[in-house]
């Protein structure tokens, strides 16, 4: 695979957009031309040959490097799996489990069409190391956990501190730096007040888990006399920077403030599903607020992957089920979440295929039966193909994925196995300690 130089050029000839056969031209990292005539001498050429062409997939919502636990701990409710498996393991992480995790998630995430994330979790400049390498774009937070106790609330503090200036230090405009709030129930008021400040001096985003439980939400009442998006807009966490994961027990009051404050709401149905939280995220609700929509995998631990086709897939369905209406969230809505909704939800310009826009590009197999017959590109690839359907990944016009081919594969995989392997011995050895 050629690496593109910066400032060269690349043609990606004969591709299927919008029921058109066009070129697609890319310089300088955005899409230059694009149409029938779209041509011209160009560095690296690549045959499409009738492939379908849609825009880079957004994960908005995911904890990357928990793809080391893919598979440790699943079948359980949410409190207990993450009191009793989920972070007892996580205490033993290091930044090298990280590391190898987030790699492998960017593998997972490549082979699926996805070229951008919104991370939250620990030892994010390790993360920071991995996307770089790896070509995607991120949003990278350190998960913010003071559990109401004062003491950890400093650690945090300094903890997220850090992250953000060793992000920013990085200067890779792929990379963003962002505050991970947890959620109402593991960040004290004054963590979140905190968190909102400094998000705002520092111009980045907040990501947060919002609503995802009924428990979260009875016991925030209960607690405080609010909801949880009455309580984190209290603190200054609700605004056109916020990204909420999962949104799931949000009422008509709360999709106002949502819409009103120009937040985004990310749908994450395959861990709803898995975790029952038995409620969908109100999408019609959300919609006709004005707040923003988009699609996030979470945590492989929750998921089991990082499929975003399956998401679009899921995300299509469990609306539909849920809020009984064969009619909501069609095709076009759910890959346009997938898509610019989470590029303008993660602040990247993307997600779009048209002149101008970053060359964020997916390839999809023409002759892959689940694209065959191809009555409608965007029905197949919502509810008929999943991620093994894609052939070729561009990101901001760097080649990430040709022919399947993402380079490096092999040692990733490798190196994860190893990690995880590790991880599990060095919290057994503990155990055994105590
Ligand atoms: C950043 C933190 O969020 C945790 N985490 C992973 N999945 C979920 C979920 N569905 N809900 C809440 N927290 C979650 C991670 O395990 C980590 O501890
Ligand atoms: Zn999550």
């Amino acid at each position: 695979m050629k690496e593109i130089q910066q400032g060269e050029s690349l043609l990606i000839r004969d591709v299927e957009v919008g029921r058109a056969r066009v070129n697609i031209r890319v310089e300088g990292g955005r899409i230059a031309a694009i149409g029938a005539d779209a041509g011209g001498e160009a560095a690296v050429v690549i045959e499409g040959r009738g492939a379908v062409a849609l825009p880079g997939l957004y994960n908005t919502h995911t904890h990357a490097a928990m793809t080391l636990l893919r598979g440790y701990a699943d079948d359980m409710p949410l409190q207990d799996w993450l009191s009793t498996k989920i972070w007892p393991l996580e205490a033993h992480l290091t930044g090298e489990d990280v590391y190898w995790g987030t790699k492998l998630a960017c593998l997972e995430m490549i082979r699926s069409g996805t070229v951008a994330f919104n991370d939250m979790y620990f030892f994010m400049e390790d993360a920071a190391r991995a996307v770089d390498e790896m070509g995607m774009k991120a949003q990278l937070a350190y998960g913010f956990i003071d559990l109401f106790d004062e003491e950890k609330r400093e650690k945090e503090i300094k903890a997220t501190e850090k992250t953000v200036a060793a992000i920013k230090n990085r200067r890779n405009p792929r990379i963003r730096a962002a505050v991970g709030p947890h959620a109402v129930y593991t960040v004290s008021p004054e963590g979140l007040r905190w968190c909102a400040e400094f998000s705002r001096q520092q111009n980045i985003g907040i990501h947060v888990h919002l609503s995802e439980t009924d428990q979260e939400v009875k016991e925030c009442v209960e607690k405080t006399g609010m909801r949880p998006p009455a309580l984190l807009d209290k603190c200054g966490c609700i605004n056109p920077r916020t990204v909420a994961a999962h949104c799931c027990w949000l009422d008509t009051a709360d999709c106002t403030l949502l819409g009103d404050r120009g937040a985004y709401a990310s749908h994450n149905p395959t861990s709803n599903m898995k975790l029952a939280v038995h409620r969908a995220m109100p999408y019609a609700w959300l919609k006709d607020a004005g707040a923003g929509v988009c699609l996030g995998t979470d945590g492989c631990a929750s998921n089991n992957n990082q499929d975003m086709f399956e998401e679009m897939k899921f995300a299509a369905l469990l609306q539909k089920f849920f809020w009984n209406s064969q009619t909501l969230l069609p095709a076009e809505q759910v890959l346009a979440m997938a898509t610019a909704n989470g590029a303008a939800a993660m602040g990247f310009d993307g997600g779009r295929l048209e002149k101008g826009a970053a060359a964020d590009i997916v390839l999809l197999d023409r002759n892959a039966i689940c694209n065959t017959p191809l009555h409608n590109p965007v029905s197949n690839a919502v509810y008929s193909c999943n991620g093994s359907a894609v052939t070729t990944v561009l990101c901001q016009g760097r080649v990430l994925m040709q022919d399947r081919v993402v380079p490096g594969e092999e040692e990733i995989l490798e190196g994860a196995r190893a990690a995880a392997t590790n991880l599990l011995t060095r919290a057994a050895e503990a155990r055994t300690e105590e």
